[in-house]
């Protein structure tokens, strides 16, 4: 499944931050997506994933085939990292949690509850949702915020392993993954801003 964005404008709270962005993500491609805070990288893996709607332009091929994990992990608190990982299984109809479990290193923590995990065992499980989704194009959200050393080079492997089953990735990050990728650099302000009396109900 190839992902296909056209000409596609975006706005956060009313103001555009990105405008007349074109990129194809074939299956097996990697996409960085790189930029300094605030210029619009959320904005944008949130507009291809449907969470918010785009300005104009257009995502084809998203539709049921984007896993996304963004800065919430979304975890239930008083689930054990193995009922998490079943529910999520369950809601996606795959079987076996086990390879999402040996990948981000999880085994140990099955019994534990999420609530009670560390700032990185939570991330290391929100990522290994992704497993059980069995969605081909994983948008990710600075994936590797509070992993340590050893735990980056998990998700890097895991981000290999899709994309060699035919998977691909778009992946906002401030650290190289040492993935082969290409990369988008959000640039400087693109957009005109609105001239400052008009009125924008988005930012209340
Ligand atoms: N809920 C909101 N309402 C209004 N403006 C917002 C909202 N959320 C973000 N913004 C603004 O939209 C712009 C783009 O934000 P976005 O979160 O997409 O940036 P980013 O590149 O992902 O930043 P970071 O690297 O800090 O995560 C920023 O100027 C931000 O202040």
């Amino acid at each position: 499944m190839t992902l296909t964005v056209s000409d596609l404008t975006i706005a956060r709270g009313g103001v555009p931050v990105l405008e007349g962005l074109n990129l194809t993500l074939a299956p097996g491609q990697a996409l960085v997506i790189r930029g300094p805070n605030g210029i619009g990288k959320t904005t944008l893996l949130r507009t291809i994933a449907g969470l918010q709607p785009a300005v104009s332009g257009s995502v084809q091929g998203a539709e049921e085939t984007i896993a996304y994990a963004g800065h919430s992990d979304g975890l239930k608190p008083t689930l054990t990292v193995t009922e998490n990982l079943t529910f999520w299984a369950s809601v996606f109809g795959l079987g076996s949690i086990q390879p999402a479990l040996d990948a981000f290193d999880l085994n140990e923590l099955a019994a534990r509850h999420a609530g009670n995990l560390s700032a990185g065992q939570k991330r290391r499980l929100g990522l290994a949702r992704l497993l059980v989704t069995g969605r081909p194009i994983w948008v990710l959200d600075e994936p590797t915020v509070s992993l340590d050393t050893r735990a980056v080079q998990m998700f890097a492997d895991a981000v290999r392993a899709h994309l060699g089953q035919g998977g691909s990735a778009m992946i906002a990050t401030h650290i190289d993954l040492g993935l082969e990728a290409q990369v988008l650099d959000v640039g400087p302000f693109r957009a005109k801003l609105p001239a400052l009396d008009d009125f924008d109900g988005g930012f209340l």
